[in-house]
């Protein structure tokens, strides 16, 4: 793990792989961190470089700010999102990657698509929407963090991220995965969800022209596959495929999800 501008404004990133690969650059989901794309990591690993990040506020990287005083409750931006993806490539002298990013991770995708094509070689989104949510829920869930703590968003997480069927597969996984979002910082998790709350790429997404992979979960109950449907009529020349699997589409399928990624990749 290596720190960029290490300080309360650090970025937490893993760079792997052959000097002179193409770079291939991983985005993670809200309440996760860098480590949801260990699957990815290795099926890429030897032909591509892997890029992979804590976004602000998870993991490793730092709060931006939020934990200063007067500021509690204090939101990002998905444009902060995406400029936190810009500096880390400025810092690491990457001119262009392939991005792949899921859900929150798959909305800073599309932000950078229409705002800063021309880093971009190619963009996979999985189990993301051009709106997520409502502004009002999202707001609710930075204050429900806020007041009463992580425990209360990870009780009921397991059945939003993954299928009852891989539940009771993967209880070792899935128990994994509840702990990094039970010991998420909550004011970086809430400042995410109130970066969501004002997130709205609906009317934007008809520019891009970077080339697309969608990716949905045929059982994902917040994204869901008319969401990915909805992207896939308004993106121009996009992709579009359906998983067996729930929201974390990456761990749940990941066989399928890394086939998928792969074809695209080398097409
Ligand atoms: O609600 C969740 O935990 C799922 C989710 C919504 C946006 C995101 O990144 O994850």
């Amino acid at each position: 793990m290596r720190l960029l501008n290490p300080g309360p404004r650090q970025l937490a990133y893993t760079l792997d792989g052959p000097a002179g690969a193409p770079v291939v650059m991983f985005s993670n989901s809200l309440g996760t961190r860098l480590s949801s794309w260990e699957a990815q990591a290795e099926a890429l690993s030897g032909r591509f470089r892997v890029l992979r990040y804590d976004s602000r506020g998870h993991g490793m990287s730092g709060l931006f700010g939020v934990d200063e005083p007067g500021r509690r409750g204090e939101g990002y931006t998905l444009a902060q999102l995406g400029g936190d993806v810009l500096d880390l490539l400025d810092a690491l002298d990457i001119e262009t990657v392939d991005f792949c990013g899921i859900s929150m991770g798959g909305l800073t995708g599309l932000w950078l698509a229409i705002h800063a094509e021309h880093r971009l070689r190619r963009l996979v989104v999985a189990n993301s929407a051009a709106r997520i949510g409502s502004a009002g829920a999202w707001t609710e869930r930075a204050e429900l963090v806020l007041v009463e703590g992580m425990a209360s968003v990870a009780a009921g997480a397991a059945g939003r991220w993954f299928t009852p069927d891989f539940i009771a597969r993967a209880p070792a996984t899935v128990a994994r995965l509840i702990e990094g979002l039970r010991t998420c910082e909550r004011r970086g998790y809430a400042a995410c969800c109130l970066a969501l709350a004002e997130a709205d790429l609906r009317s934007e997404i008809a520019a891009i022209t970077v080339p697309t992979l969608l990716m949905a979960g045929a059982q994902d109950p917040v994204t869901t596959v008319e969401h990915g449907r909805m992207m896939h009529e308004h993106i121009s020349g996009a992709s579009y495929v359906e998983l067996p699997a729930s929201h974390l589409s990456n761990i749940e399928a990941e066989t399928a999800f890394n086939r998928h990624l792969l074809r695209f990749l080398d097409s």
